[in-house]
């Protein structure tokens, strides 16, 4: 049996960052911190400066990625880009499942998995989110809700370098409020759990990311959490140096 691969730290700028944000991937990808660091980076800006920060990090330690993709190669689908058209911006991940999306734009557990088999299909790598809300984990349905999502949103040919899992609970994304350490480390061993029960050894060893307002000052008491290979990154992305920080627990 192989080992997890590196832990994986991903920024998530959302809808945020004009050209003038460039400037804060530069000094990511140029950073001696970084490149001292013992783990994947990656930042997933805004499709509008895709190919900028892809062309501007080529030969760094930094990659870059999209926040979501059509499951369709192209068409009359006006507003959305293709996973074909991220990797064709010379982007390596995609972001998809988020719960923004799930709950802004209604997307389900069956157009997550066809957005990541779109996402395979043009060699992207896949960071498929899931994570319980507020209700559901005051009703004590959280590892329910992580088991559909996950059954759900997977497709059957999933391995370990072209699928990340982010688990994010929808509570604490960008409210400040993060899981306690022992909820992180239940949700990740049972996702692990999960993994393993439908795919081979290899294939769940897949990177878990923990997501919900992680910052310099929790990254490093998080990403020490058994299971926990890496963090989804919102807010504190948005600035170098603190994005810096959480890559260098590492
Ligand atoms: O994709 C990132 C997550 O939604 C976390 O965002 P946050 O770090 O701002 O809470």
């Amino acid at each position: 049996m192989g080992s997890v691969p590196k832990p994986l730290v991903a920024g998530n700028w959302k809808m945020n960052g004009l050209r003038d944000s460039l400037a804060q991937i530069e000094k990511v990808a140029a950073s001696e911190v970084l490149a001292a660091c013992n783990v994947d980076a990656l930042i997933c800006v805004p499709a509008t400066l895709l190919h900028s920060a892809a062309v501007m990090t080529a030969g760094t330690p930094l990659r870059i990625g999209a926040q979501d993709c059509h499951h369709q190669e192209g068409g009359a689908y006006t507003g959305d880009i293709s996973a074909s058209m991220i990797a064709d911006s010379l982007g390596s991940h995609v972001i998809v499942g988020h719960s923004e999306r799930r709950m802004g734009y209604r997307e389900d557990d069956a157009s997550i998995r066809s957005k990541t088999v779109a996402a395979h299909k043009s060699g992207l790598t896949a960071i498929v989110c899931i994570g319980e809300t507020e209700e559901e984990r005051l009703g004590d349905q959280t590892l329910d809700v992580l088991r559909r999502q996950l059954a759900g949103s997977l497709p059957d040919d999933v391995t370990a370098e072209n699928t990340v899992i982010a688990y994010e609970p929808v509570w604490a994304i960008g409210t400040g409020r993060t899981a306690s350490i022992a909820d992180i480390a239940e949700a990740h061993a049972f996702i692990r759990s999960e993994l393993s029960h439908r795919y081979d050894d290899e294939c769940s060893l897949m990177r878990l990311l923990y997501g919900g307002s992680v910052k310099p000052s929790n990254a490093a008491e998080i990403l020490r959490v058994e299971n926990v290979n890496g963090a989804l990154v919102g807010g504190a992305s948005l600035v170098a140096s603190d994005f810096l920080a959480i890559c260098s627990v590492y």
